[in-house]
């Protein structure tokens, strides 16, 4: 059995409800915790609506590439097409982490699977949802989440604002 960090996003058509539908889908395959629903704005050189985020928490038989054929199972169900790097999107679904259940986490440099995700250290997008939903969570490489939002520039970290409350 792995654990692993999913960073769920998406800026085009019902926002809420396709995190939402990604989430209950993500019931089926052993999900763990979920946080609240964030809009945040875009990250990256490309000019683009506001997102909606959300960090679930998987645990189940699979390994990383197995977690990474779910992420992109829920991509396509939610109609995503591939477009600009870095652009707009229904739903993205990135793999931050795999830990195995002896808490080693797996490392990747694949291109086609890199782990942990290159970029989460620097996503208040990832982070700030993951600190809420796990105050002491890690991310292996980098340390705690808590000091990586603490480190994060602080206009990146007000402009993650909750969306909703639990239900
Ligand atoms: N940890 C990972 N999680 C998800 N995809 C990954 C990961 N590492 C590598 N990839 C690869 O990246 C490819 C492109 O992913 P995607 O289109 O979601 O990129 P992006 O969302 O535009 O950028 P970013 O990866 O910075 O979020 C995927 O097809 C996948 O094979
Ligand atoms: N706020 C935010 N910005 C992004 C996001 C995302 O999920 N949230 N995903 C992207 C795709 O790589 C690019 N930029």
């Amino acid at each position: 059995m792995t654990r692993a960090v999913l960073s769920l996003g998406g800026n085009l058509g019902d926002r809420a409800g396709t995190l939402r539908a990604a989430l209950v889908a993500l019931k089926e395959h052993g999900l763990v915790a979920r946080s609240m629903l964030y809009e945040t704005p875009p990250w990256g050189p490309v000019e683009q609506p506001p997102f909606l985020n959300a960090i679930a928490v998987v645990r189940g038989d699979r390994d990383a590439a197995g977690w990474l054929a779910l992420a992109h199972e829920l991509e396509e169900a939610a109609g995503r097409t591939r477009e600009v790097r870095w652009g707009a999107r229904t739903l993205d679904v990135d793999v931050v982490t795999v830990t195995a259940d002896d808490g080693t986490p797996v490392t990747s440099e694949d291109p086609g699977l890199t782990l942990p995700h290159p970029r989460a250290h620097e996503r208040a997008f990832v982070l700030v949802p993951w600190l809420a939903l796990d105050p002491t969570a890690t991310l292996p490489g980098h340390g705690r989440i808590a000091d990586l939002v603490a480190a994060l520039p602080a206009e990146d970290v007000a402009g993650v604002v909750r969306w909703e409350q639990l239900a």
